[in-house]
């Protein structure tokens, strides 16, 4: 069964200082750090790519760097950001008309693959075959390209429906997370959560990280 998994976003650190705020929320307790990648083509936002992924993988050996890549062109970027360190790479449907040969690819790289949707996307978009590929399907919980935005809970419909056709597979939720609303998100369905803002601006992100970990294992426990 899948396991709880805390994911902060770097997208609300501070950059300058990158490594060191991944190496902090190793030390509070993250499993994993989200890495939005945007590239100013798929989203109105530039952020950074495989160069600055590859100095945190070398300050911070030990970190899951979880890709979030909102490019215009995800198959391009898949060997440059497995050469950098990544563990995921999580690219989306609205980027491309052959998600199979993205996830192909991602694959023969070493990556665990996963498939995103915005929120404009209805679920029924992944396919079983799409699904049973990845290991990681990712909701988006805002329009994607900024953080700091406000929730949209009507898309927690969409992570039931994937949550009952894919039992086992990884089920992100992304924008608008934090300690208030885990335990809905979770109810829905999902056991990886993503925060930026609710954890890089909590005064004790250990134990927001904490708090959020609790309302999915209790969640989860239920599903078994
Ligand atoms: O992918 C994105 C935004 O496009 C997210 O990963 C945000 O970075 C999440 O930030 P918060 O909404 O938690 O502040
Ligand atoms: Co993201």
């Amino acid at each position: 069964m899948v396991k709880a998994v805390i994911d902060p976003s770097v997208l609300a650190s501070d950059l300058s200082d990158l490594a060191a705020e991944c190496k902090r929320m190793v030390e509070s307790g993250a499993d994993w750090c989200h890495m939005d990648v945007m590239d100013g083509n798929f989203v109105p936002n530039i952020t950074f790519g495989p160069p600055v992924l590859a100095c945190v993988n070398k300050a911070v050996p030990e970190l899951y760097m979880d890709i979030h890549a909102m490019v215009a062109n995800p198959k391009q970027w898949v060997p440059d950001v497995a050469k950098a360190g990544a563990k995921s790479y999580t690219f989306h449907y609205e980027a491309t008309d052959s998600p199979a040969d993205v996830i192909a690819s991602i694959k023969e790289h070493g990556m665990k693959a996963g498939i995103a949707i915005s929120p404009e996307t209805p679920s029924s978009a992944i396919t079983e075959e799409i699904g049973n590929s990845v290991d990681l399907l990712l909701v988006m919980t805002v329009r994607p390209g900024f953080g700091g935005q406000k929730f949209m809970p009507e898309c927690l419909e969409k992570v039931a429906d994937l949550r009952k056709r894919f039992p086992s597979k990884n089920i992100q939720v992304d924008g608008g997370i934090g300690a208030g609303n885990a335990c809905q998100c979770a109810q829905a369905g999902s056991n990886v959560l993503v925060a930026g803002t609710a954890i890089f601006g909590s005064k004790d992100p250990k134990a927001t990280i904490h708090e959020m970990r609790s309302s999915v294992d209790g969640e989860i426990a239920k599903w078994e």
